[in-house]
């Protein structure tokens, strides 16, 4: 409802100091013609024969003006028709943008069920039984380790030894032996026993979490998790030392989709277990190299570009700048209180925390790969380059502020609060007059965002949308109002076409 409220006000551009004059290449170089020595002489053509004459001597030299003056309009006209042509074909580039876990592909997954009937036959949705069974062990393997680093004790003690051994029990032989693979191909100094099978489980496992590397135990995820783990796992989820450990879940990196999943474990588990769309909408798997998407909507083409937003996904995304109609930047609301945790960050967990929360680690650069740094903040350090880019100088930009879900569930009950990340919250807080939290939180952060679009860049007008990416209802509407945006700023030519 809220979200609601909130969407029918935000299409009106908040910044839109965009200056006309500014960056128009047309109307600058119309401007240049006023002052062109051609304009000027022949204004007094008609007043003074001596002009003439010496507009004579000056013949070859007004030619040649004259001739750049020509292949200036002729570019200009070129430039029209390929502008023409492409309308007329309605091919429309949308390239999304944000950081990992933003949300980019999930909208993906909407444009497919608004769009294309995505996910409406059984065959299709069971395709997504292992990857959300995935994200289920990912979810109790991530608590599990972050029991320990949080020094956090299960309330039945034993529920961590069940936990090991019906795993190793599980995953046995292919796991061990990937393992072990593993482990020589990295060169690591590891000592096996070989006699006992048991102790052998126990102690990969034990190493598997001392390392934080589930990837490989997850990747004998490869069909379904067998559903006898049904009672431990729900003993898992009840047990209150693990509901504490999911407090203080912006302490590590816990998927989003975990409570979700968790929740419906009993479904999840089951062995005649098909996925529900809502089930799909909220699996998590992150996005590597670029993916594009054609739909075709009201007869116009749209080309829907997602990349992995993960820092050494981000590398590539200059392969896909090009002629760009919209960037569409998506950022995680709900990332206020967690920290950034990449690789060289993960392998450190304990280390230097002194930054964990410090929302200004951004100024080292988004390049910086050793400081943690809080996610919101990496977000909008992410999206000032992008806005101040060369490549998007005619590029309108759109912002969806997204997980709006999470972010106000986190607000009205979640331990955190914003002014502990970004203290400035303290302050702007004071200034308003508003009893709603979630209102004054989010105009805060839109602000924050607002600021990184420098003077010298405010030609862009930054459309914004609060987005819950999991909701089609939600998406349905705010595409719409993007697609209406995009369309009007095409006729009125505020956009470049390529
Ligand atoms: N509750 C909730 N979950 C969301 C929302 N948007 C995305 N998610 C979940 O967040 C997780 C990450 O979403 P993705 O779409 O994979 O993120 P991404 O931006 O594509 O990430 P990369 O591919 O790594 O760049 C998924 O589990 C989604 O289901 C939202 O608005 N609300
Ligand atoms: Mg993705």
């Amino acid at each position: 409802m809220f979200l609601q409220q909130f969407f029918s006000r935000n299409i009106s551009p908040p910044i839109t100091d965009a200056d006309d004059n500014d960056n128009n290449d047309d109307r600058s170089s119309s401007l240049h013609s006023q002052d062109n020595p051609i304009s000027s002489n022949n204004n007094h053509h008609h007043h003074s024969k001596q002009f003439l004459i010496i507009n004579r001597l000056n013949s070859y030299c007004l030619l040649s003006e004259e001739r750049r003056l020509q292949r200036k309009i002729n570019q200009k006209i070129e430039h029209e028709l390929r502008k023409e042509k492409r309308m007329a074909r309605r091919n429309l580039k949308l390239l999304l943008l944000g950081t990992g876990e933003s949300g980019k592909s999930t909208f993906i997954r909407q444009m497919r069920i608004i769009h294309e009937h995505g996910y409406e036959t059984v065959a299709e949705r069971m395709e997504y039984v292992s990857k959300i069974h995935q994200n289920l062990l990912t979810t109790i393997l991530t608590i599990n380790h972050a029991m320990q680093l949080l020094n956090i004790g299960y309330e039945d003690p034993e529920i961590d030894n069940d936990l090991k051994k019906s795993l190793a029990s599980t995953y046995n032989y292919n796991y061990v032996e990937t393992w072990r693979q593993w482990l020589n191909n990295a060169n690591r100094n590891f000592t096996t026993k070989d006699d006992d099978d048991d102790d052998h489980d126990d102690q990969t496992i034990h190493r598997l979490q001392s390392l934080r590397s589930y990837q490989l135990i997850i990747q004998m995820v490869q069909n379904r998790l067998p559903s006898n783990l049904y009672s431990l796992f729900d003993r898992f989820w009840n047990d209150l030392g693990v509901r504490q450990c999911v407090q203080k879940r912006n302490e590590y990196d816990l998927l989003d989709s975990s409570t979700y999943y968790m929740e419906r474990l009993n479904e999840i588990l089951d062995d005649s277990y098909v996925p529900s769309v809502q089930d799909i909408l909220h699996v998590r798997i992150s996005t590597n190299g670029i993916n594009e998407y054609n739909f075709e909507i009201d007869s116009v083409n749209f080309m829907l570009v997602d990349v992995g937003g993960q820092r050494t996904e981000r590398r590539k995304w200059i392969h896909c700048f090009e002629s760009v109609t919209t960037i569409i930047y998506i950022v995680a609301l709900s990332e206020f209180d967690q920290i950034f945790c990449e690789p060289i960050v993960a392998a450190g967990f304990g280390g230097d925390w002194s930054h964990r929360y410090s929302n200004d680690n951004h100024q080292d650069g988004i390049n910086n790969w050793q400081k943690p740094v809080n996610k919101l903040a990496e977000s909008k350090a992410l999206f000032k380059t992008i806005i101040t880019s060369r490549w998007f100088r005619d590029t309108s930009i759109v912002l969806f502020l997204n997980k709006f879900d999470l972010f106000e569930e986190k607000m009205l009950n979640g331990p955190n609060r914003l002014e502990d990340f970004f203290p400035d919250y303290k302050h702007f807080k004071q200034t308003k007059l508003s009893n709603n939290v979630v209102e004054m939180a989010v105009d805060f952060i839109l602000q924050m965002f607002f600021k990184q679009n420098p003077e010298q860049f405010r030609r862009h007008v930054v459309y914004t949308h609060f987005t819950c990416a999991t909701d089609t209802d939600n998406i349905k509407i705010v595409f719409q109002a993007v697609k209406d945006t995009i369309m009007e700023q095409l006729l009125s030519k505020e956009i470049q076409i390529f």
